[in-house]
């Protein structure tokens, strides 16, 4: 099994606590911050944007995976890359210009990903697999945290673990939504090697408990 790197949903955080949810974080040994970006129209629901980014960058040195849930992302991948994402995800499903925007992504120094619906066919993401640094698979709908996974994403992680592996791309292999202890191990075997958790890293015991259980999981 490959090494597996945590990366909790700041959609489940108290934003009050911004801070100190990040200082958790680190002490329970989480690699990545991912920053769901929602806009209400590509996803029936709204989160935040920039200033929250922004504020994050200021408060943690950790890598800043910033996941857009929105129409045509080409036009704000700028503007994320300046309030200090590390890493920049785009829907195939957002864009006509996928290949434009992953590329505009890597000319603006940032780790360039990709992501699939659980609805969208896997080879949707051939075309750009060869130009990205990661690809996301979703394993809920997206648009809330809390969702049930579904199971399906097991077998479409194995596949594109496959075509990773095939063209040797060090690409990292993410997925997201419904992710908990219960089926962490699963998902690293199937060949994830980044694992999205919202709602089961900041439970009731805080973020630093979610994310060691999670590791001891795996
Ligand atoms: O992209 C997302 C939702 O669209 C979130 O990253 C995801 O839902 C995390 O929350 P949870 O772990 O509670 O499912
Ligand atoms: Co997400």
């Amino acid at each position: 099994m490959r090494s597996v790197k945590l990366a909790p949903s700041l959609l489940s955080c108290d934003f009050l606590r911004l801070g100190e949810e990040l200082r958790s974080i680190e002490q329970g040994g989480g690699e990545y911050v991912h920053v769901d970006v929602m806009d209400g129209v590509f996803v029936p629901n709204l989160s935040f944007g920039l200033p929250i980014l922004a504020a994050a960058r200021r408060a943690t040195n950790l890598f800043l995976d910033v996941h857009l849930m929105i129409e045509a992302p080409e036009r704000y991948l700028a503007d994320f890359a300046a309030a200090g994402a590390d890493g920049i995800t785009v829907h195939a499903e957002s864009t006509r210009h996928l290949h434009r925007a992953v590329s505009q992504i890597r000319e603006l120094g940032k780790r360039a990903g990709v992501v699939v619906n659980p609805g969208t066919p896997l080879a949707h993401l051939q075309p750009v697999l060869a130009d990205v640094d990661l690809v996301l698979l979703m394993s809920v709908n997206p648009g809330f945290g809390g969702q049930k996974f579904i199971p399906a994403t097991f077998e479409r992680l194995r596949t594109v673990r496959s075509w990773l592996d095939a063209l040797g791309s060090p690409a990292e292999l993410q997925v997201d939504g419904g992710v908990s202890a219960a089926n962490a191990r699963e998902l690293a075997q199937a060949g994830a090697t980044v694992l999205v958790a919202g709602s089961a890293v900041f439970g009731p015991d805080g973020a630093e408990m979610g994310l060691r259980r999670l590791r001891e999981s795996l």
